[in-house]
């Protein structure tokens, strides 16, 4: 049953539209978008800003909907999933990095990863803060855990953020502009760590990104300009 399950395309995007907005203040952010991405992939997606890379992301993990085509997740077609299977997808399958970190400013490291585990109701409080500890230890914060986020550099909390996404094993991780508030070392030290985790674990990541670094380095780099698909690498 998992094997035929790892066979299956991560995600399979078929035809998407998006449009916002209505009459003169309609914008049409994403046109005929067709993109099938496999499990284990790293694949970056470029485009100027404004091009339509968040609105991709919000669609692909079923944030958001498209006003045409559809998505499919792990073989699961969203469209017609209702919100609380929406929501177990992404408290299951999905981690999602950002580039402001998003870590909550009271808790400490430690308590960043371990609550939203707990929350979301698939591990109890034991097995939950074996996975918190042994995912920061993975990212190198194990020393650091209870520092508060503002306490830790710009690196360092995207490194509790990294965590945070995989604490739950999810097989896909969506990361908007990751390294966008980061200097450029610790950019990289941060793209060090996804593609480790990528090709340790298999996680499929999908990361919008203006980094030309991240371009060089993804296994499949798309770019997207005006909404239109413009270039693929595996095509
Ligand atoms: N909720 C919304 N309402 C109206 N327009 C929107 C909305 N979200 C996005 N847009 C518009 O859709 C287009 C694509 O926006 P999107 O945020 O997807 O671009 P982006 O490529 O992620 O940009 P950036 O690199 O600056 O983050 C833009 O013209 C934007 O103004």
């Amino acid at each position: 049953m998992r094997s035929n399950i790892k066979e299956l395309p991560a995600i399979s995007i078929n035809g998407v539209y998006k449009s916002f907005g209505l009459y003169e203040n309609k914008v049409d952010a994403l046109k005929n978008i067709n993109i099938e991405i496999a499990q284990g992939e790293f694949l970056a997606l470029c485009g100027p800003s404004g091009s339509g890379k968040s609105t991709l992301l919000n669609i692909l993990s079923g944030i958001d909907k498209p006003s045409e085509g559809y998505v499919l997740f792990l073989n699961k077609l969203l469209r017609d999933l209702p919100e609380t299977d929406l929501a177990t997808i992404r408290s299951k399958h999905l981690g999602f990095i950002f580039q402001f970190f998003n870590l909550i400013p009271v808790l400490n490291a430690f308590d960043n990863v371990f609550y939203p585990l707990v929350l979301n109701g698939h591990f109890d409080a034991k097995s939950a803060r074996e996975r918190s500890l042994h995912f920061l230890d993975s990212v190198g914060l194990a020393d650091l855990r209870d520092r508060k986020p503002g306490q830790l550099s710009g690196g360092q909390q995207q490194r509790v953020a990294i965590a945070r996404a995989l604490a739950h094993e999810p097989q896909v991780v969506v990361a908007d502009e990751p390294t966008g508030n980061l200097d450029q070392a610790t950019g990289e030290a941060v793209l060090d760590l996804l593609l480790k985790i990528n090709q340790q674990t298999g996680t499929t990541f999908i990361i919008s990104t203006h980094s030309t670094q991240l371009k060089e380095r993804a296994q499949r780099v798309v770019e997207i300009r005006d909404g239109e698909l413009a270039y693929d690498s595996a095509q």
